[in-house]
This record gives structure tokens, C-alpha cells and sequence, in this order.
């Protein structure tokens, strides 16, 4: 009866709680039926004192609803089923230290397993995050190369490695894949996964139940941390701080540390400076939107994995049309495939047009021949009205060359209707003009630089 009367109760939990919550606190809970009472098992006092705290009393309630007169009591434990068939179905555990009472944070100067903040109790590496599916393209090749370093030479190669670069280009992905790496080459080794937020959250957690010792003993016990998003800690000095000194516990004990963050770590605002500068103490490298060859190889890549069948050019086709980072791809491929199965057709370029119209027009309207000649002439430091004269000195002859080039790579505007825009010249001019930019990125760094700098600011 206990086993139906927790099913129904643990599901209405999980359609009020986010699914995150569910999977931490609830989902590992063991249970038991006792002559009328119900055991809940808490895997350590961390779990149980937070279940406690937020859903005991909405627990208790549930049951009263859903059993009426023959509610059962509650218990909540730390510990384990101890019959061969736990009612909840989980792993069982042994019947460990059964009682309310939290255990004392240290154990011969270590940290009991159980009072471990959940975050590092069991490994939360994503596995379908693995080097083998990152798709490698000039955008990412530093980082990819470095996080592979790093995951055969755990706290050897770069420590820290810092990993930077805009949403949706593969950072947690790269993280998760170092972590894999790491625990392929040494099963067991103590490797996690947290979002900077989690850091804090855990903290709060530690401070609020006096758990300070057991937080620092838990985070300084891994073999490797790999920390998703270190802009998070802007303007929380108190945290920085802890961060701090857990950061530099790793690194003198040659703990691998992996960071993250939106932007190149001596930007990152509101952060303190000596925490920046340890940052880049190892090496620091960034993640680069993708260019249009490795955004085709994403999709069919992506496209495979799936069992989707999509043509070459169909793919060249949504790469060239959405630039912006990978998760936006991923996102069209989702939609061209709902509406295969929706209704059966094939996966040509019209019906890819049709099935991504809104996200295509977006990204059209974003990129203009208009905008691209405003960004290129604040840039280059020269008038608009430069760029479409007659004038032919070099300072004003590259950028244009380099406006019209980029309007034919991120407009669907025709070479004779960039021409028009371009002070009407001949669509055989914009023909040089994209051709000549296309060797001088091959030859020239700095017209590659300008090149790559000119694309990302026009495609977020
Ligand atoms: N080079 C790549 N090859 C294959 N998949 C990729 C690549 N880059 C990104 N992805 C995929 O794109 C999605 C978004 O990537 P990810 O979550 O790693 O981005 P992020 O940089 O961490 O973004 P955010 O800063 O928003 O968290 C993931 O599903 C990831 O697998």
C-alpha cells in the first residue's frame, strides 16, 4: 500500500517542482512502510535537512490527501531501506547511520560522505557530451585542443584552463567532455560539474545549517572542478572570496580546474581583480561563433546522430541563413524535424524555407545592407556615404570591398542589388570584390581579423 500511497504522492511532487528539484531532492529518497508509518530515506543529512526545510510539510499534505483517514506518520531519515526490495525501487543502500540527528561534519579530518552537499556526491557529467560528437572547425580549435590536453593530463597540462566565448558555442560541452575524458582514463576519479550559481546555492546552504567546514572539505576533496559560468559570482564578494581560496586549494594541490564564462575573464565586471588574474594563471582560450563550414558540419552531424536524413545542400542552405551560435542550429534542426514526421515530406530547400520562415526572416532583418555599411564605416573609422563614392584610396577601397563582400555573405541579396546599394556599380565589381576578400582572408591576418570581428558583430 506504501508503494502506491509514496507513487502518487512523489508524482504530484514532480508536477509541481521543477524536474531539476525533483531529480535532487526528491527522486533519491528511499522509502519504507513501518506499521503505519513511513520511513523516508534521506542519502545524507544535506538532502534531509533541505527536504525537511521545503517539502515535508507539502509531503505530509499530499498524503492526508491521498489517504484520508489512513494517513500514514512520517518519518524522514538519513540512511536506507533495509529490506532486499525497497519500496522506492532506488539502489539499495545499506542501513547506514539511521538517525535524525545530523552526523558530525568531520571524520578523521575528512569529510563523512554523507555530509557532503548533494552537488558533489555523485557525478553529474553529462555523457552525451563527449569529444567524439564536438565537432571541431576553426572556431573552437584552440579550446578544443587544450580541453584535450587537459583531460589526458589532469592538473598537469594548463591549470586552470579557462574556456570563453559567447552562448550556445559548445563551452559546457567542452567541460563535459574534459570530464568524461578524465574518468575514462581513471574510472573513480572525482570529477564535477557545476554552474557557478550551484557554488553559491551550496554555500548558502552550508552557512544557513553551519555546515562550512563540510562545504569547503567537499569541494577541495575532487580530483577535478569544472565550473560553468564563473560571470555568475559578479558583484557577490563574499562568495568571490570563498571561491578564492577553494580556487587556490585546487590549483596548489594540482587539482584540475575548469572555468567558463561569457566573456574574457579581465572583463568580467564586478569581479575582484586578484581573482581575474588567477583566472589566466593557466591558459585561457576562446570559443569563436562558427564559421559557415562547421556550422554545415554541426548540422549534419547533428542530422546523423538523429536519424534525420538531410541533404548537403539543405544543410548549407540553414547554415548560411542562421549564424548566430550552435544551440540555434540545433533548434532549426528540431523544428525541420517535427515537421517531417508531422508531414511526411522530404527534406528539400523549400520546405526547409517554409519550416524555419520566422527564424530565417529574424536573422534577415537583423543583417541588413544598410546596417552592414553603418558597422563597417564605424569600424573602419570612415562615412557611409565613403562607401558608396567614387573614392578608390586604399583606406576607403578595402572597406568598401570588404561591405560588399559581407552583404553577399549575410544578405539574400542578389550581386547586381548590392552593386545598387553600393552606389550603383556593376554586379561584376561586387563578383571582384567578394573573390578578393576571399584571398585576402587567406593571406592577410589582419583583413581575417577585421573579417571575423565585422561577421560576429553583425550576426548576434
Ligand atoms: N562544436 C560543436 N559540435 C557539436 N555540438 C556542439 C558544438 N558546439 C556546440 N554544440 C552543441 O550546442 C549546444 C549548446 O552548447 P553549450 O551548451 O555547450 O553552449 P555554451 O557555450 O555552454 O552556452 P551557454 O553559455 O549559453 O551555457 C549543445 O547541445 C552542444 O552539444
Amino acid at each position: 500500500m506504501s508503494k502506491s500511497l509514496w507513487q502518487q504522492c512523489s508524482s504530484r511532487l514532480q508536477s509541481e517542482l521543477s524536474m531539476q528539484h525533483f531529480n535532487t531532492w526528491i527522486r533519491p529518497l528511499q522509502v519504507e512502510m513501518q506499521n503505519n508509518t513511513l520511513f523516508l530515506y534521506a542519502p545524507n543529512t544535506y538532502v534531509m535537512d533541505w527536504v525537511k526545510d521545503k517539502y515535508l510539510e507539502q509531503i505530509i499534505s499530499f498524503l492526508r490527501e491521498e489517504a484520508g483517514d489512513g494517513q500514514p506518520n512520517v518519518e524522514l531519515k538519513v540512511g536506507g531501506v533495509s529490506s532486499a526490495d525497497p519500496v522506492a525501487g532506488n539502489r539499495a543502500r545499506k542501513p547506514a547511520n539511521n538517525s535524525s540527528t545530523p552526523a558530525r561534519a568531520k571524520h578523521n579530518g575528512r569529510t563523512k560522505e554523507s555530509d557532503r552537499p548533494i552537488s558533489l556526491l555523485s557525478s553529474n557529467l553529462h555523457k552525451s557530451y563527449t569529444f567524439d560528437n564536438f565537432v571541431e572547425g576553426k572556431s573552437n580549435q584552440l579550446a578544443r585542443a587544450a580541453a584535450l590536453q587537459v583531460a589526458e593530463n589532469p592538473g598537469g597540462a594548463y591549470n586552470p584552463l579557462f574556456i570563453y566565448g559567447g552562448t550556445g558555442l559548445g563551452k559546457t560541452h567542452l567541460l563535459h567532455s574534459v570530464g568524461n575524458g578524465i574518468v575514462a582514463r581513471k574510472p573513480g576519479a572525482k570529477v564535477y560539474y557545476l554552474r557557478a550559481e550551484r557554488f553559491v546555492q551550496d554555500m548558502v546552504y552550508a552557512m544557513k545549517h553551519n555546515k562550512i567546514d563540510a562545504f569547503k572539505e567537499s569541494y577541495r576533496s575532487v580530483d577535478a572542478l569544472l565550473i560553468d559560468d564563473v560571470q555568475f559570482f559578479a558583484r557577490k564578494e563574499h562568495f568571490q572570496d570563498e571561491f578564492f581560496h577553494t580556487f587556490n586549494w585546487l590549483l596548489e594541490g594540482n587539482q584540475q580546474v575548469i572555468l567558463t564564462s561569457d566573456v574574457y575573464p579581465k572583463e568580467i565586471e564586478g569581479v575582484d581583480d586578484r581573482l581575474k588574474s588567477r583566472f589566466g594563471w593557466g591558459l585561457t582560450v576562446a570559443i569563436e561563433p562558427p564559421e559557415l563550414p562547421t556550422r554545415v558540419a554541426i548540422l549534419e552531424r547533428k542530422a546523423e546522430e538523429r536519424g534525420i536524413r538531410l541533404p548537403h545542400e539543405v544543410a548549407f542552405f540553414i547554415a548560411k541563413r542562421l549564424r548566430s551560435h550552435v544551440r540555434e542550429l540545433e533548434g532549426a534542426l528540431n523544428r525541420v524535424a517535427v515537421n517531417v514526421s508531422l508531414t511526411g515530406r522530404d527534406i528539400t530547400i523549400d520546405f526547409v524555407k517554409e519550416a524555419l520562415r520566422d527564424l530565417i526572416a529574424a536573422q534577415e532583418k537583423l543583417v541588413t545592407i544598410d546596417n552592414i555599411q553603418r558597422t563597417v564605416a564605424e569600424y573602419y573609422n570612415i562615412k557611409v556615404s565613403d562607401l558608396t563614392s567614387k573614392r578608390r584610396s586604399r583606406s576607403i577601397a578595402r572597406p568598401r570591398q570588404l561591405a560588399m563582400a559581407l552583404a553577399k555573405e549575410l544578405t539574400s541579396h542578389s550581386l547586381p542589388e548590392i552593386g545598387d546599394a553600393f552606389g550603383g556599380r556593376d554586379h561584376t565589381t561586387v563578383l571582384h570584390a567578394c573573390r578578393k576578400i576571399k584571398e585576402l582572408i587567406e593571406s592577410e591576418h589582419e583583413i581575417q581579423e577585421d573579417h571575423r570581428n565585422l561577421n560576429r558583430t553583425l550576426s548576434v
